[in-house]
């Protein structure tokens, strides 16, 4: 049975925006699902969000989804694209196995938690954690193959950020092999600073202020 996805969203006046009634049918299992699960607010898009077209630089360079300093990571690159919606790609290599010749699915997770991390981080420009999220395999990703995945905001709810993401395997048309959806938290900075490492840190802020950057965190925004 053909796989039938349908999102319906319409504006529910001054209480918010965004209500989703995707109904999947896959292999005659249906599910109905509402995303977000609560009534959500329109994004509001940082003025400092880097602009469509941008190329995004990795966040920390030891991130296990974008950072360049770790071996056997995911090396994924994003751009922003038009909308609320940012442009991921990750390329699976022989590390990155579950089966013989196949993507592990908990890194197919990774990438989605990746890019939908970035699509929140960047846009919003608010520190946030994933607090829950939900990934649907419907194909299997070879080796070599690369998977171009679009992650876009979907509402806010106070400190709570929906956002939902499809991986084309491929090229950016190609057939949906993964689809996610997630639910970040906005928490404050002392998140990071109680439960993360002093020295790891360390090294970020002075990255950061390095002046080739021009994606520099805004503290106090
Ligand atoms: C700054 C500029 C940036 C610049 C550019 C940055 C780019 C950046 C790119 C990043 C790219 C990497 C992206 C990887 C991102 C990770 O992988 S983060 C690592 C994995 N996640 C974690 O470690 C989080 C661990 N969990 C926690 O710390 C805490 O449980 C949380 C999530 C902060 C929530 O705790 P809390 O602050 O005490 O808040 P709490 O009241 O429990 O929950 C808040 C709300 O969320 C709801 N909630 C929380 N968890 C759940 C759940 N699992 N299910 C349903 N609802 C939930 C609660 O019910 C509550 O709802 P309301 O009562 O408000 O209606």
């Amino acid at each position: 049975m053909p796989h039938v996805l349908l999102i319906a969203r319409r504006a529910v006046g001054h209480l918010g925006y965004v209500s989703a009634v995707r109904v999947v049918s896959v292999d005659g299992v249906h599910s109905v699902q509402q995303w977000p699960p609560v009534e959500t607010q329109p994004p509001q898009v940082h003025p400092k969000a880097p602009e469509q077209g941008a190329e995004l630089t990795s966040h920390y360079s030891e991130c296990f989804g974008c950072g360049e300093d770790q071996p056997g990571g995911l090396h994924m690159s994003s751009t922003i694209g038009a909308g609320h919606v940012v442009h991921s790609s990750f390329t699976v290599s022989a590390e990155h196995q579950g089966a013989p010749g196949l993507a592990h699915g908990g890194l197919l997770s990774c990438a989605f938690d990746e890019a939908l991390g970035t699509v929140v981080g960047q846009l919003l420009r608010k520190p946030a954690v994933t607090g829950k999220l939900e990934t649907d395999f419907r194909r299997p990703v070879p080796v070599g193959s690369t998977l171009h995945i679009t992650a876009e905001l979907d509402g806010t709810a106070g400190r709570k950020v929906y956002a939902s993401a499809r991986g084309h395997l491929g090229a950016p048309d190609g057939p949906v092999a993964v689809e996610a959806r997630a639910l970040f938290v906005v928490v404050d900075l002392e998140h990071f600073t109680e439960h993360g490492d002093q020295d790891a840190l360390k090294k970020l802020r002075d990255s950061a202020r390095e002046p080739e950057r021009t994606d520099r965190w805004d503290i106090n925004p």
